[in-house]
């Protein structure tokens, strides 16, 4: 759906974008996850065509951008930071005239689809106070509802659930996550690991303009070999497990093993009380710290 060769964009002597090469398959959930100032945004005007790239290449859709721009442009649904409104007009009236200056998505159909558009963002009761009186929360969901007026097949968004509060969050996500199982592709910039980790399938860690990992997201929190046990018996159970013991806190064991069901029955039958096992998993601050070492806690964690 995206794919990006050796994209580069410089301003002057700041390379934002460097030599990025990503790929967007069709149905992912994509996490372009990085730290304020990493390029994340340069990345995503230029896919849409917003910004000239240096150098490099771009499909968007399968066509090269920005060449095709016309033909890509109606099927992609975008929201870039800070979505821009006509302060002393209505959300709706805001969504008329965006539908009415873009390409495709018929004038007849144009009502339903804005009602569709803002129910879907949760501004269904929305009134007719000017968008200058919304909070940052709801201009979001605005310029979502923007993104969402064509049915788009691919989504694009950048930092989407910015100025929002966790309840407006969660529901973005559930959003986000119910459009692509109707078959929309999503694409979305973020600085928060949290976010990507509990919305996306895949990741693409930037790190001062490069890409440094993009991977699937079960791929990387695959599990490391390693069982977590909680039991009273710790004793005892170390006693059983002769040499597969990596640490022990309290009455918890980290031990080396690749089934815990297998491990339970060996506890158990050694008349160990288990009160809690299961395989342990990398999260994706792990793997992002891994790959980005030192000063990794310019991402952030939760907000
Ligand atoms: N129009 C511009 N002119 C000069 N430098 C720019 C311009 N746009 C971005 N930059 C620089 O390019 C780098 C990447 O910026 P970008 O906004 O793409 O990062 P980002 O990851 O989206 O950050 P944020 O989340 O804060 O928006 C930064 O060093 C920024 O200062």
């Amino acid at each position: 759906m995206i794919v990006t060769h050796a994209l580069t964009k410089r301003y002057g002597r700041t390379v934002a974008v460097d030599a990025v090469g990503l790929a967007v398959r069709e149905g992912d959930r994509y996490g372009f996850l990085g730290p304020n100032g990493s390029g994340k945004t340069t990345l995503v005007r230029m896919l849409l065509g917003l910004v000239y790239a240096t150098a490099g290449e771009i499909e968007v859709l399968g066509k090269p951008m920005p060449k095709r721009v016309a033909e890509v442009l109606p099927e992609v649904g975008a929201l870039v930071e800070g979505p821009a409104a006509y302060p002393h007009l209505s959300g709706r009236r805001n969504l008329a005239l965006l539908d009415a200056a873009g390409r495709g998505g018929g004038r007849r159909t144009r009502r339903r689809r804005i009602d569709e558009a803002l129910e879907q963002v949760g501004l269904g009761g929305v009134d007719q106070r000017p968008v200058k009186a919304y909070s940052l929360g709801m201009r979001q969901r605005l310029g979502l509802a923007g993104a969402l007026l064509r049915r788009p097949r691919l989504l694009i968004l950048d930092e989407p659930t910015n100025g929002l509060d966790p309840q407006g969050i969660k529901e973005i996500r559930e959003l986000l996550v119910e459009l692509n199982a109707g078959g929309t592709t999503v694409f979305l910039s973020s600085h928060l690991l949290a976010e990507v980790e509990q919305l996306c399938t895949r990741v693409g860690v930037v790190d001062r303009g490069r890409l440094v990992l993009e991977e699937d997201l079960a791929t990387l929190r695959a599990a490391t070999g390693r069982i977590l046990v909680g039991t009273p018996d710790a004793a005892e159970a170390a006693a059983v497990l002769d040499g597969q013991l990596e640490a022990r806190d309290g009455d918890r064991l980290v031990i080396r093993h690749g089934d815990p069901a297998a491990l339970n029955a060996l506890l158990v039958e050694a008349g160990v009380r288990v009160t809690s096992i299961h395989a342990e998993q990398r999260t994706l601050e792990q793997v992002v710290l891994d790959v980005t070492g030192p000063g990794s806690d310019r991402f952030g964690a939760a907000e």
